[in-house]
């Protein structure tokens, strides 16, 4: 895209389809005037009251405990300079954008037209009160150590200046990760830190505590690099000032190892980057233009470890992996600092989790076919959803074992939960799952885990100890994708058209040939059969050589589901195999079925299908509230979809007196409590929320359950086969990891489940 493109692309998101990028949003109703006479007078009196008893109780009745404010005066934008508090509001926006998405913290951005350090801080302080946290942001050096100096000392709710301390844990955690990766030594490493601001000073201060030699230290400013014999230094920059004989940047960078850039864009040249060390490591951190740009740093030097400050290049080192993480931490457990401890917890743990495997959600929302732990990956990404239950747990940790936490937290387990909750990627259900999952390791059989995604499945199942992966398929092509995606964990892997398998399939041939011999196979046949991967794998099943299957990525699902209904025989008691989905919807989780299975279901397999589906929720640890839907309410047509419907209901009724179940009726009274109260009294489900959807028909079903997908972006489990006697799942067409990831712990859980009713 051209620059003008990029700008004028820029300026619209900006202005359309309102102007700024954040709004105030109410927490509380306020459709009634009973809801506005306690939201407002005579209502809000009472907590008035309650907090002018006691100031703490702020935290109970207002919004304080999650609130932040970003201030700035504006006079460092980024790399823009002293650009005054009304352009710095598009800046101080944009941080209380992260804060919210990445940390569920609201901010108030404020900019305050003062550039004298004392009013500066009385403004502050005054203001103060209102929040629970303060973030200060783009304000220069000097006058910014001292601004944050005296309101550290004299406030007691947390106040970080994110320039200093936000960029200095994130680039000390992406640097300690790059020098392991150049096999290079902090203690040893030369390091030219261009930029002698708030930025600079504070980096390299951290960098000092993990381990780097002040000896080893040239830092330059806008006059080149600061020496001690330099006249009016201010205290900070003196405390980096070098005897060295060196005047410029371009000679302080000759055979340094790292280039900390905190300055301005484009004042490193390729001359001077091929002047460093062997294995050079370059921070080119100004924003928005880098010292040097990505594209030029690594074609100069083919052996260089590069990072910038923007998101569109590998490595970005900015401290939008700091704020939201530091503050979420400190919050939770109401500290009234954030000192050196909490920072050193964030820069070891961010520093760790880059070494973790990474989940594929990443990989997609940056388009990368696998992330993995070096050069090109030295720092996580922000949009990693582990960042919110990582981070914030060892800043808390370290604030209540340094003293500073006025609620420490005691129990952990449900702090990481709450934490996944509030990002969204909690999803209860499915985290019970793999958490049940994981109690009891089953095998896995990956009948096409010579299939990129579903080999990231199976990685992630054996990495998160969701399950003991088989993998199943062309053994050269799995060997060759393990390698590409760093899976290089020692699991089984079976190729059924090989010699290797000779005996496997004369076996499980004959077996199958046993079970078919009166229904027209003969015994070569069944045993070429176990040449194809899904008869394979699903006799793998049969003969208790795996727990649980996984297969229909690569297929149309009919081409997939036949083999296995011919294989797998059905559960005691049942005549005809159904599908249900769980979708984890914003009202919480639903179960629909039959959404791929049974075209057009009889009242009679409508009966089995919801008994099939409750036990499935069953499973999951819930109580199933059943809606049988339809376009029409109890009766009000006489179509024979709608009777069918209440054939089934008025049987289940009949002989399950106890079962939550009712119908015909049309989703939004099933989906709304209030709507169904009024029209429907007395109905089943009147007082309980549903969590189970029966439609009249497959087209129905299968429809909502994609329209849920792809509308509300809802997670879904599934299709998960009922009624079959080994769990074996067939997936969609193409499914996202993240599904057969799901879908995986679901075939965990169903074979321990299976195992215990033996
Ligand atoms: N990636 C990230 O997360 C972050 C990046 N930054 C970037 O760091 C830079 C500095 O920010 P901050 O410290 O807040 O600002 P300050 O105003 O506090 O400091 C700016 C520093 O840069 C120095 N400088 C300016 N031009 C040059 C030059 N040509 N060569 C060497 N030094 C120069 C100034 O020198 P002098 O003292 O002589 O005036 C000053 O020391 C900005 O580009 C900002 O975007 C900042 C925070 C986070
Ligand atoms: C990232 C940031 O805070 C800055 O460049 O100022
Ligand atoms: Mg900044």
């Amino acid at each position: 895209m051209s620059d003008s493109r990029k700008r004028h692309e820029a300026l619209l998101y900006h202005a359309k389809p309102k102007p700024g990028k954040i709004e105030v949003v109410p927490t509380k109703k306020y459709a009634t005037q009973h809801d506005l006479a306690l939201a407002y007078s005579p209502g809000v009196a009472e907590p008035c009251l309650e907090i002018a008893k006691d100031k703490n109780n702020s935290y109970k009745y207002t919004s304080k405990g999650n609130l932040v404010a970003v201030i700035s005066n504006g006079t460092a934008v980024l790399g823009l300079g002293d650009i005054g508090p009304d352009a710095s509001k598009p800046v101080m926006e944009g941080k209380g954008v992260l804060f919210k998405i990445f940390a569920d913290i609201d901010v108030f951005d404020i900019e305050v037209n003062e550039t004298d350090v004392d009013k500066f801080i009385q403004i502050v302080k005054a203001i103060a009160p209102t929040f629970g946290g303060i973030n200060l942001e783009d304000i220069k050096a000097p006058e910014a150590f001292e601004i944050e100096r005296r309101l550290k000392a004299e406030l007691d709710i947390p106040v970080m200046h994110d320039d200093q301390h936000g960029t200095a844990i994130i680039s000390a955690a992406a640097l300690k990760n790059a020098i392991e990766i150049a096999n290079k030594d902090f203690s040893k490493v030369k390091i030219v830190v261009n930029g002698a601001g708030a930025a600079a000073i504070s980096c390299t201060r951290l960098y000092l505590r993990l381990g780097a030699k002040t000896e080893n230290i040239v830092m330059c400013d806008s006059k080149g690099v600061i020496r001690k014999d330099r006249e009016n230094l201010t205290l900070e920059k003196a405390e980096f000032a070098t005897s060295q004989d060196l005047h410029t940047l371009e000679e302080a960078m000759q055979n340094a190892d790292v280039f900390i850039g905190l300055s301005q864009g484009n004042v490193v040249t390729p001359e001077m980057l091929l002047s460093m060390a062997k294995n050079p490591i370059v921070f080119a951190m100004a924003n928005p233009v880098p010292e040097i740009n990505y594209d030029l740093a690594i074609a100069t030097r083919k052996d260089i470890i590069m990072a910038t400050g923007r998101s569109d290049h590998p490595n970005q080192v900015n401290n939008v992996l700091g704020f939201p993480f530091i503050f979420r931490g400190a919050l939770d457990v109401r500290a009234t600092k954030i000192n050196e401890e909490m920072k050193m917890a964030a820069v070891h743990a961010l520093a760790d989790l880059a070494k973790k495997s990474v989940p594929e959600q990443v990989n997609i929302v940056y388009d990368e076919v696998s992330l993995s732990f070096g050069k090109e990956y030295i720092i996580p990404k922000p949009f990693d959803p582990r960042l919110i239950y990582e981070i914030p747990p060892a800043i808390a940790k370290a604030a209540i074992e340094s003293g500073v936490a006025l609620e420490p937290i005691t129990d952990w387990e449900k702090y990481r939960e709450e934490l996944m909750e509030r990002s969204g990627s909690g999803r209860k259900e499915i985290r019970m799952i793999h958490n049940r999952a994981k109690s009891n390791i089953k095998r896995i059989v990956f009948a096409e885990a010579d299939y990129l995604d579903v080999l990231k499945a199976a990685q992630r199942v054996h990495d998160e100890k969701i399950g003991l992966p088989i993998l199943l398929g062309r053994k050269e092509v799995i060997l060759a994708l393990k390698e590409e995606i760093g899976f290089t964990a020692d699991v089984p892997i079976l190729d059924p058209k090989t010699d290797e398998e000779d005996d496997r399939r004369n076996r499980y041939g004959e077996a199958y040939w046993k079970s078919r011999q009166r229904k027209g196979r003969t015994l070569t046949e069944a045993k070429k059969l176990m040449r194809e991967r899904n008869y394979f794998a699903a006799m793998m099943v049969n003969e208790n050589e795996a727990d649980a299957l996984i297969t229909g990525y690569s297929r149309p699902y009919p081409s997939v589901v036949r083999p296995i209904l011919e294989l797998i025989e059905k559960d005691r008691g049942i005549s005809r195999v159904a599908a249900c989905n769980l979708m984890i919807t914003k009202q919480g989780p639903l179960f629909l079925a039959d959404t791929t299975i049974n075209i057009n279901p009889t009242a009679k397999d409508l009966i089995k299908i919801t008994q099939m589906t409750s036990n499935l929720v069953k499973m999951f640890g819930m109580k199933p509230n059943v809606a049988m839907v339809s376009f029409s309410n109890f009766g009000s047509s006489k179509s024979e979809s709608s009777q069918k419907i209440s054939e089934a209901v008025a049987y289940i009724h009949r002989n399950y007196p106890n079962a939550v179940v009712d119908g015909e009726i049309q989703s939004d009274f099933a989906l709304n409590p209030e709507l169904l109260a009024k029209e429907f009294p007395f109905s089943k489900l009147n007082g309980k929320k549903v969590n189970v959807l029966i439609f009249p028909n497959l087209e129905a079903a299968n429809i909502t359950y994609k329209l849920f997908k792809e509308v509300h972006g809802a997670d879904s489990i599934g299709p998960v086969i009922l009624g079959l006697s080994k769990p074996v799942h067939v997936l969609q067409l193409g499914a996202s990891v993240d599904e057969m990831v799901n879908m995986a712990a679901l075939a965990a859980v169903d074979a321990q489940q299976r195992e215990k009713n033996k």
